[in-house]
């Protein structure tokens, strides 16, 4: 991580834990907001307006706090307002790394090695975790923003009068339900499985464990629509897809979420084929990158052996594609 401006050797993949041993994730730190007219959003400054081509988003197309903006941005049809750059699978000794992995991207503005640069661009004096996804602004050369839920938010209605939509990801009639069922699908499944892989006592992988399939029971009990709220897919199936698409392949095994694979649930099976089906959303998704990256964490796999796909998750992805 990075402290007063500066990588510290000591950096660990893995993040904080707390006294009985259960993950604790960083708090996101750049909490500008995007706006139609450059008026201040629901936190930090203002000057932020929607323009073409201004911003620029880093991701990580193994990460799904990425996945859900790289969804959002898809789904909004404004890929060509911001375009994206991705990092390497793995994270290396100084975080995030750009280019010389298939699908991975050379950072195009500053020729940065390191997505820690882009960090330290923004605020020369940073400390804090350099994750993704990054929100840059190209025309201040500051970080807007770097949590994914309001990157999503910002994607959903900022730039409607530049590209006209009939999707709202956050409707407001649906903002009650969604924001009652978000943070539960957070806690329990989204950073639960984290919890899970990272717990560095059996209490507080058991704890996790138990959270995360109460979620997918109580999830596949609700799903009888096609999506969670009905017909129209929301902001709450992007955070719910990213983690499920991950399951099989990756925190199945890495994180020892085993009591059951996302394929013995019909209706999150069924569920999840259908989000890969909406029009945008399998190019979201690289299975290299997912299976590398997770698999790098050393800590958890100590060999970095990479793991073969599941042969249901190879067989959907060629379906898809
Ligand atoms: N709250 C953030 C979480 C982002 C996050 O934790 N990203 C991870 C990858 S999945 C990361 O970049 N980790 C690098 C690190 O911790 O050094 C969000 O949702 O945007």
């Amino acid at each position: 991580m990075l402290v007063n401006g500066r990588w510290t050797e000591d950096w660990q993949p893995v993040q904080k834990a707390d006294e009985d041993g259960r993950f604790v994730r960083q708090v996101s730190s750049f909490r500008d907001w995007i706006t139609p007219d450059g008026s201040a959003g629901p936190a930090g400054g203002a000057g932020f307006m929607a323009e073409t081509g201004r911003y620029r988003l880093y991701v990580a197309l193994i990460c799904p706090w990425a996945s859900r903006t790289l969804i959002a941005r898809k789904l909004k049809g404004i890929e060509d307002l911001i375009p994206v750059t991705a990092v390497n699978p793995a994270l290396a000794t100084q975080g995030w790394q750009f280019g010389g992995y298939a699908g991975a991207d050379e950072d195009p503005l500053f020729g940065a090695r390191h997505l820690h640069e882009i960090y330290t661009r923004a605020d020369p004096a940073f400390t804090g975790r350099a994750t993704v996804p990054v929100l840059w602004d190209t025309k201040r050369g500051v970080i807007v923003n770097n949590e994914s839920a309001d990157i999503v938010r910002m994607f959903d209605s900022a730039f409607e009068h530049l590209v006209p939509s009939d999707l709202r990801l956050y409707p407001e009639e649906l903002a009650s339900e969604i924001d009652a069922l978000n943070p539960r699908i957070y806690d329990k499944l989204n950073n639960g499985v984290y919890k899970a892989g990272f717990a560095s006592s059996q209490e507080a992988y058991e704890e996790a464990v138990a959270g995360v399939f109460d979620m997918l029971d109580e999830l596949e009990e609700q799903l009888t629509d096609d999506f969670l709220f009905g017909d129209r897919l929301t902001e709450t199936d992007i955070r719910t897809f990213v983690s499920l698409i991950r399951f099989d392949a990756a925190y199945y095994g890495l994180f020892k979420v085993n009591r059951r694979q996302i394929a013995e649930y019909p209706r999150l099976s069924a569920y999840m084929e259908r989000f890969l089906r909406v029009p945008g959303v399998a190019e979201t998704v690289n299975m290299d990158h997912i299976i590398r990256g997770y698999y790098a964490i050393e800590r958890l796999n100590p060999a970095r052996i990479t793991p073969a796909a599941p042969a249901h998750i190879e067989q959907l992805m060629a379906k898809v594609a």
